[in-house]
């Protein structure tokens, strides 16, 4: 069910409550979420963050429909600036990443490809859900009985979208009426990372999927060009034309309908001055996977079997992150088990 909303809930908030509105509350005890398949419990939004979520779009969407098959809303943005820019930082800091490589037959020859952006992922397909009570328990989506996670999907154990995405998952689903069971995350860390023409139109996604897809940091041009098209018989050929949106910042796209069927989109590389957030811009989407083929798809291509990496603020780039090392038995002080007073608490 979609939340009301309320006029002023359009217009961006009053400077005042921005400053109350941070999203590390100073005053606030953090929370994480926590789960067996995170390499390291992902820090929660502050309540007030959370709360504002539930009031956007900051602008009602424009659609974005003048060619044929094309069909978008656009918001500008769907989360004020001042909000745009901690969320940005938060997420870049909070969540694991992954520089994932594959092989494909491209004419015939294995080919590795080095996806050129950090990326990761959270969700589960319609078929099954997680336990509220237990995430680290799945169930049929149908019959509510607990599925065994190892034979349902073997290659890789499906993670819960953490609160931090799920109160924008939630407050997206409000704005457009529709519903998303999976969370995608692009880092492009300069202006060489890209993502390559491409439609989102895999058949687990069902007929006309809608998915919205959000700008935090960096403006970055998305390009979008129809697919080709045979010539009619009677030999006139349609001329499309190709699409350019400079996204900045807070801004979502709901690409829905015949879009993915008939077009193309695409984050092309970029030269050039920086902005203010320096060269990174994450992009989140949000999808709907109907079947166990695309939750493996989707870890498979954007957290797969490499290293993670996470965020240095002070090296300012993504590091590839190792958890700490456990104290082994051997360092444990056997004949004294009482720790000297001075002794740190923890020994790594
Ligand atoms: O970064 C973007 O805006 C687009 C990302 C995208 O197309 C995708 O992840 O499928
Ligand atoms: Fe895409």
């Amino acid at each position: 069910m979609a939340q009301k909303r309320t006029i002023h809930s359009f217009f961006t908030p009053d400077p005042k409550k921005q400053r109350i509105a941070t999203i590390a509350d100073e005053d606030e005890t953090p929370t994480y979420s926590s789960h067996n398949t995170y390499p390291f419990p992902i820090r929660d939004l502050s309540k007030s963050i959370t709360k504002e979520l539930t009031s956007l779009p900051a602008r009602p969407g424009r659609p974005v429909n003048d060619q044929p098959e094309l069909d978008l809303i656009y918001f500008e943005p769907f989360i004020p600036s001042y909000l745009a820019k901690d969320l940005f930082r938060f997420l870049r800091s909070e969540l694991p990443f992954y520089r994932v490589e594959y092989s494909i037959k491209r004419f015939g020859v294995e080919t590795q490809i080095r996806t050129p952006r950090y990326t990761t992922v959270f969700g589960l397909d319609h078929t099954s859900l997680f336990d509220d009570d237990n995430p680290s328990i799945i169930l049929d989506a149908r019959t509510h009985t607990r599925i065994n996670i190892g034979e349902a999907y073997p290659r890789y154990s499906p993670r819960p979208i953490p609160q931090c995405l799920d109160a924008l998952r939630k407050s997206t689903e409000a704005a457009t009426n529709c519903k998303f069971n999976f969370c995608l995350v692009n880092y492009y860390a300069t202006g060489s990372d890209s993502i390559s023409f491409h439609s989102d139109d895999e058949r687990f996604l069902g007929r006309e999927p809608a998915i919205a897809s959000f700008s935090l940091g960096a403006a970055r041009d998305f390009l979008m060009k129809h697919k080709p098209v045979p010539p009619p018989p009677d030999g006139q050929t349609t001329v499309f034309k190709q699409l350019k949106l400079l996204l900045a910042s807070g801004d979502m796209i709901l690409m829905k309908g015949k879009t993915q069927a008939n077009w193309l989109h695409s984050i092309p590389k970029r030269a050039g001055k920086s902005s203010q957030y320096g060269d990174g811009r994450i992009n989140i989407t949000f999808r709907r996977a109907m079947v166990k083929g695309g939750t493996d798809n989707y870890y498979n291509y954007n957290v797969g079997k490499g290293p993670v990496f996470r965020w240095d603020d002070t090296a300012r780039e993504m590091k590839e992150w190792k958890p700490a090392p456990k104290a082994s038995l051997e360092r444990k002080p056997i004949t004294h088990p009482k720790p000297e007073k001075d002794e740190p608490e923890k020994a790594d």
